[in-house]
C-alpha cells in the first residue's frame, strides 16, 4: 500500500462504493483537483458500473468487493445510508486495516453505529457533503458539486485525529468548506434544514396531485414558481430519502411537531383574520432569505451548478 508521504494528494488510492450523483461527483471532482489519484469504483449493480465506465469515471469497476480493496487508502461509502450496514460488511474481509473508512450519508449517528458494528476495528471518519441535488446516477454527477459548500465531518471519542485531518484534506482539495459537528446534533440541524423540507414537498406536491381529478390537470398546467420549486425537490431520489427518513426518525419526528404546531398557528391567524400575525411572519422569513444572499449561501455562489446537467 502507497503511504501518504509518496503523494502530495492527501490519498494515492480512493476506492468509492456506489457511483451515483454523490459517488461520480466525487471521481470527477477527484480528476479535476488531485488528478495523481487512482480511483477504484465499486457499484453492486453491474449496469451502473458499465456506465460509469462508458464516461471514464474511474480507474477499475467492480461490481463486487475483492482483494484489490486492500489498496485503497480511502474508502468512501456513497449508498443510500440504509445500505451502509450492508456494503460495510461485504466489504469487511477485504480491507487493510490502514485503509480510512469514510462516507457520505445525509444522517449521521445512526450511519456511525451501522459502520462501527461492521467493521468494528476500522478507523473511520463520517462526512456528510451538504450538496445535492434531485437526481441520481452515475450521469448526474458533476465536479463542481462541492465548491463552496459545506462539509460535515462528526469524529467521535473514538476517531482518529490524523485520519480526520487527512480525510478534511480531502474535502478541501475537492473545493468544500469543512465543518466538525456532534453527530447527534448534526442530525437535528439537518431533520430542519434539509429532511424537514423534502417531506413537506413530497407532501405537497402529493396533495396536488390527489386533487387532479378535482382540478383535472389544472395544477399542473398553471403551476408557476412556488409550485414548480417544490417539484423540483419532490423529485428527489425515493429510495434515499426513505432510508434518511427511516434512519434519522427522532429528529425529524421532533421537529415535525414543532412545524405542524407553528402551522396550526398560522392556520388561527388566517381563520380569525389575524393579518398582523401573518404579516409579522412573512417579514422575519423573508429577512432571513435576504441573509442567506447576501452571505453567498444560495445557488447564486459562484461556482454552484455551472457544469450541472
Ligand atoms: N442526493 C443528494 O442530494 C445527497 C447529498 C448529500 C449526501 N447524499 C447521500 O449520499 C448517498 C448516495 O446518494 P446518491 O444521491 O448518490 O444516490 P444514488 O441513488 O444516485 O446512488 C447510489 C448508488 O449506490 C449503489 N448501491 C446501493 N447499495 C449498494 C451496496 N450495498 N453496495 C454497493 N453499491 C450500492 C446503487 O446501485 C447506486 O448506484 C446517500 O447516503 C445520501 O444520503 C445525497
Ligand atoms: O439541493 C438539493 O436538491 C438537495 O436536496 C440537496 C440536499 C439538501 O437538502 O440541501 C439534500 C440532501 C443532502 O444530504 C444534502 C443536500
Amino acid at each position: 500500500m502507497n503511504g501518504p508521504l509518496e503523494s502530495s494528494a492527501p490519498f494515492a488510492s480512493v476506492a468509492i462504493v456506489g457511483l451515483g450523483l454523490i459517488g461520480s461527483s466525487i471521481a470527477r471532482a477527484i480528476r479535476q483537483s488531485l488528478p495523481d489519484t487512482q480511483i477504484m469504483g465499486y457499484d453492486r449493480n453491474a449496469d451502473v458500473c458499465a456506465r460509469a465506465q462508458a464516461i471514464a469515471l474511474c480507474d477499475s469497476y467492480h461490481a463486487a468487493f475483492g482483494p484489490e480493496l486492500a489498496e485503497a487508502e480511502l474508502v468512501i461509502l456513497c449508498v443510500p445510508v440504509g445500505a451502509m450496514a450492508a456494503a460495510a460488511t461485504a466489504m469487511a474481509p477485504h480491507l487493510s486495516p490502514e485503509t480510512i473508512i469514510s462516507d457520505v450519508g445525509s444522517c449521521k449517528a445512526s450511519v456511525l453505529t451501522a459502520l462501527r458494528g461492521a467493521l468494528p476495528y476500522a478507523i473511520i471518519v463520517p462526512a456528510h457533503p451538504v450538496a445535492g441535488t434531485e437526481n441520481s446516477g452515475p450521469e448526474a454527477g458533476f465536479a463542481s458539486l462541492f465548491k463552496g459548500r459545506w462539509c460535515i465531518l462528526t469524529p467521535d471519542a473514538d476517531s482518529d485525529a490524523a485520519a480526520f485531518e487527512r480525510v478534511a484534506g480531502f474535502w478541501r482539495a475537492l473545493g468544500a468548506e469543512v465543518e466538525t459537528m456532534d453527530a447527534a446534533h448534526h442530525d437535528l440541524v439537518l431533520a430542519v434544514t434539509s429532511h424537514l423540507p423534502h417531506l413537506i414537498a413530497y407532501t405537497i406536491v402529493g396533495t396536488a396531485s390527489d386533487l387532479e381529478g378535482v382540478t383535472q390537470s389544472e395544477v399542473i398546467k398553471y403551476s408557476a414558481g412556488g409550485f414548480r420549486d417544490f417539484t423540483r425537490i419532490a423529485a428527489s431520489d425515493p429510495v434515499m430519502w426513505r432510508d434518511v427518513f427511516l434512519s434519522n426518525k427522532d429528529a425529524v419526528l421532533e421537529m415535525l411537531q414543532r412545524f405542524s404546531e407553528d402551522l396550526s398557528a398560522l392556520q388561527r391567524a388566517i381563520r380569525w383574520g389575524k393579518g398582523d400575525e401573518l404579516e409579522a411572519l412573512f417579514t422575519r422569513t423573508r429577512t432571513i432569505r435576504r441573509s442567506i444572499i447576501e452571505q453567498g449561501q444560495d445557488d447564486a455562489k459562484p461556482d454552484f451548478g455551472r457544469e450541472h446537467p
